[in-house]
């Protein structure tokens, strides 16, 4: 099967690759458009980016599942939590969702995310690295290592793919 994933951050494409090594799919990443924001502010524009990414990716390579994955930020009583969404699309239009784990980001960053400035901008002034987002990212950094950005999208990833997997056993019985 060709599995499209509508992105080229590194971060994203290994997450997907890694975690079906052994599905024997063939993989195409594209740059998809999100169709949101470049920062999404709440669950539900996350989810819009990813479902748009997902659309996007099948549309552009012809593929028969195409992964959309899209990072965001929701405001909270207790914070800015950091929020994952991907959506897994179906060529035949069925479509998949799952989020990934949450946790608040420190307040100096995100008070410049609500003064408008992209969480990517930001850990780059932070860490001084332009590559944070496509590496261990804004995760990696606040939980010293403990939970890369790629790790954080990989069970978004299973959790997306055990939902298609479990759609075909039930359409056996
Ligand atoms: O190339 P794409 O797929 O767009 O990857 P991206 O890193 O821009 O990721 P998103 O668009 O999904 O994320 C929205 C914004 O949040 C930033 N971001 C999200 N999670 C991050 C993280 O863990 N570390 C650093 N920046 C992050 C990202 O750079 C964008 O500014
Ligand atoms: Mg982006």
């Amino acid at each position: 099967m060709i599995v499209a994933i509508g992105t080229k951050n590194p971060a994203k494409v290994h997450a997907v690759q890694d975690s079906l090594i052994r599905e024997g799919h063939t993989f195409i990443s594209v740059k998809a458009k999100s169709g949101v924001n470049g920062q999404p502010f709440s669950d539900n524009e996350t989810l819009k980016g990813a479902r748009n990414r997902a659309k996007h990716a099948l549309a552009m390579t012809g593929a028969d599942l195409a992964f959309g994955l899209e990072g965001g930020v929701q405001e909270t009583e207790s914070g800015l939590l950091l929020c994952n969404w991907g959506v897994l699309s179906h060529k035949e239009g069925a479509e998949w969702i799952a989020s990934g784990a949450k946790f608040p980001l420190p307040e100096q960053v995100a008070n410049r995310l609500r003064q408008g400035d992209e969480l990517g901008t930001v850990m780059a002034d932070v860490t001084g690295n332009i590559h944070t987002r496509k590496k261990e990212g804004a995760i990696g950094i606040y939980t010293s290592g403990w939970v890369s950005r790629k790790e954080l999208f990989a069970h978004i990833v299973r959790l997306l793919y055990g939902q298609y997997v479990t759609s075909l056993v039930q359409a056996r019985h």
